[in-house]
């Protein structure tokens, strides 16, 4: 079973005046992994798609939803995945790529069939990101050896984290999309601190590896009108091109961001001085 909710865009100045509650419905993807399911939110954001595939009792098929008017999921799209769970199987057009705990999966526009599959006695769960895509790219998997690392942050800011880019353009050719997962140090808790707006993309972040009970304030909002969402382990936020993206946890984590938009150029960024955030 294939579900799907849409989510509209929003003027920052509308946003100014938005509830918690508000907020939380707009923007935050409280639950992607439901049993035998795949849940997907359609943004109108970059039309980018954030999802969750967690097989427990059947294999699950990637199907086509209502606002795509597409016969296919793929026919106009392109597709990166993600397990943060056991080891897990993603059939491509009948061709297995198994994928490992953090390990990612391309898969090009024109696919037909995506199967999403667990490994006997391990329970896989596949984090997913889509954007419109004009060509064709072939599916490639990358695994952890084929990340590039970046060393980020110090001890000294509560914010040394390691990011590994995994679907970025020096690894494999993509149309819009951009996936990576930065992971916290134990005992560091600010993620992408000083923080950045980038208007030419997108981005969505899903934090993971967060110890029960603990919790994550992600802050959004224009730089000088800031907001924050509390999330939960294995939660999803949309960040709209105009809003900054960061966060802090009570303990450490790992998060997944993925962009998509004007741009590959992951430098692209326009940094904020933290002593100017309001
Ligand atoms: O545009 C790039 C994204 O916001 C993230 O890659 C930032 C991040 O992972 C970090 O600083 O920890
Ligand atoms: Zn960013």
């Amino acid at each position: 079973m294939t579900n799907s909710e849409l989510r509209y865009a929003h003027h920052p100045n509308d946003v100014k005046r938005y509830t918690t509650q508000e907020l939380r419905e707009h923007f935050l993807i409280p639950e992607l992994f439901k049993n035998d399911e795949i849940n997907l939110t359609y943004s109108m954001y970059d039309r980018f798609i954030v999802g969750g595939a967690f097989p427990v009792d059947k294999d699950l098929q990637l199907e086509t939803i209502d606002d795509l008017k597409a016969e296919n999921f793929l026919d106009r799209r392109e597709l990166g995945v993600i397990n943060v769970g056991g080891a897990g199987v993603v059939e491509v057009d009948g061709q297995d790529y198994e994928l490992n705990h953090k390990e990612a999966l391309y898969v090009g526009k024109g696919t037909k069939n995506v199967i999403f599959k667990r490994k006997a006695g391990e329970q896989p769960i596949f984090y997913l990101n889509s954007a419109p895509a004009h060509k064709e790219f072939p599916t490639k998997k990358v695994g952890k050896e084929d990340a590039e690392v970046v060393h980020l942050g110090d001890e000294k800011y509560a914010n040394k984290r390691i990011l590994n880019k995994l679907i970025v353009n020096s690894i494999v050719e993509t149309c819009q999309l951009q996936m990576g997962m930065t992971e916290l140090v134990a005992g560091n808790v600010w993620n992408t601190m000083p923080p950045h707006t980038h208007a030419r993309r997108m981005e969505a972040y899903f934090y993971f590896d967060l110890e029960e009970g603990q919790t994550i304030s992600h802050f959004m909002g224009q730089p000088d009108e800031t907001r924050h969402i509390f999330m939960k382990n294995h939660q999803a936020v949309l960040s709209p091109e105009w809003s900054i993206h960061a966060g802090a946890g009570t303990s450490n984590y790992t998060f997944i961001w993925g962009m998509a938009g004007e741009n590959l150029d992951y430098g692209d960024m326009d940094k904020v001085d933290p002593d100017n955030l309001k």
